[in-house]
């Protein structure tokens, strides 16, 4: 997406051919930021510090952070503890752990010397395939924006509410979530995103705002708990989240609070969509509140906030008790039940088993044979 009206992307090789370019979005909205990256140490940090973060972005770090690691060492055990170091980085985007997958997959049979230079072959095309699959997801989803632009009578505004940052800056371009958002606006309708701030690292507040405003789209930044008023009042037309981890049968592991905000929709009828890319998809796992790992962050994410003073200077102040305990668990799990749709680059199903089949009918078991 632009920003200052230049077309860029939260993730690049530089004009080297061998260094990775990323956005070190722990300086946002305050600053622009851009961070070369050269070591696999550097790759992992950026990964678990959360200066890029987001499923489909945390993955093709990953796979950047494996070429990294490859040009210090391209043997069969550099490449294990390369992926089992960027793996340990954060627990619950799959993502992280299908590109790794990937990247293993590509370069195990491959000669060492060959290594490097497939490496980031196959880095570079998963980057590019995760810019198609988040501009696909777009078109699908824009079809729900514009019926509730019907419904409306094309009076007002379709106002979406979203959670934590599901945009360009969460994946490599487009966005999961802010995608349908994004290609709605340029395509005419008025479309007005209710931003959560998302405590405690407020991706929302920070990250949503920011990138909505470079594209010119209407939004409000509400605080987490202003959902469930706004959706009684008939001020919300839908929800659209991205996840982290979706199970087989769409239970959506996403933002710590992305469950109350389905709650909320389900209890007031407003629909809830989740957008999908199929790398977020654990076909692995069924129940996602029993069986997604949840991670938990240091707690002085909660104790603390950072912010902007008028002088320009960027603080951060303790905002709870001295001593008082806190809790600090990143994600939770949304259950099928109360998702209307997922949205996938291969178009919209039900959040079910039977509905994630009917999209990728190859995920299907096969039914044995008797011979
Ligand atoms: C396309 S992004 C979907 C999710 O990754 C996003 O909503 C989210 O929860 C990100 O969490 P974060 O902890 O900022 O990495």
């Amino acid at each position: 997406m632009k920003v200052h009206g230049k077309p860029m992307r939260t993730v690049w090789v530089e004009a080297d051919g061998w260094s990775v370019g990323i956005i070190d979005q722990t300086h946002l909205p305050h600053a622009l930021v851009t961070l070369r990256l050269t070591t696999l140490d550097e790759a992992a940090h950026a990964i678990r510090s959360m200066q890029v973060r987001g499923a489909p972005l945390i993955g093709a770090v990953a796979a950047y952070g494996v070429c990294l690691g490859l040009r210090a060492d391209a043997s069969n055990e550099a490449l294990e503890r390369t992926c089992t170091l960027l793996q340990e980085t954060r627990p619950t985007a799959v993502n992280l752990r299908w590109a790794l997958d990937e990247m293993r997959r590509t370069l195990r049979p491959l000669a060492p010397g060959q290594r490097v230079a497939a490496a980031y072959q196959r880095a570079a095309a998963l980057a590019d395939e995760d810019v198609a699959i988040n501009r696909a997801i777009g078109e699908h989803a824009l079809g729900l924006i514009a019926s509730a632009w019907e419904r409306k009578g094309r009076q007002g505004q379709v106002n979406v509410l979203t959670h934590c940052n599901a945009g360009w800056l969460a994946t490599v371009d487009w966005g999961t979530a802010l995608s349908p958002i994004y290609q709605a606006h340029d395509s005419g309708i008025p479309v007005h995103v209710w931003v959560d701030e998302t405590r405690p690292r407020n991706q929302g507040a920070s990250l949503t705002a920011w990138e909505l405003g470079q594209h010119g789209v209407p939004h409000t930044v509400i605080v987490d708990n202003m959902g469930g008023h706004l959706m009684q009042h008939g001020q919300v037309d839908l929800c659209i989240v991205g996840t982290d981890r979706t199970t087989a049968r769409g239970d959506v592991a996403n933002k710590i609070g992305t469950y109350l905000k389905a709650l909320a929709a389900k209890d007031n009828g407003v629909p809830f969509y989740v957008a999908l890319p199929s790398p977020t998809i654990d076909w692995t796992l069924e129940d996602g509140v029993r069986d997604i790992p949840i991670e938990q962050r240091d707690g002085r994410e909660v104790t603390d906030v950072s912010g902007r003073l008028p002088s320009g200077e960027v603080v951060t102040v303790r905002v709870t008790p001295e001593g008082s305990p806190v809790a600090n668990y990143g994600f939770d799990v949304t259950p099928a039940r109360l998702v209307t749709a997922l949205v996938t680059e291969r178009g919209i199903c039900a959040a079910s088993t039977e509905g994630l089949l009917s999209l990728f009918p190859e995920r299907r078991p096969v039914k044995e044979t008797g011979t």
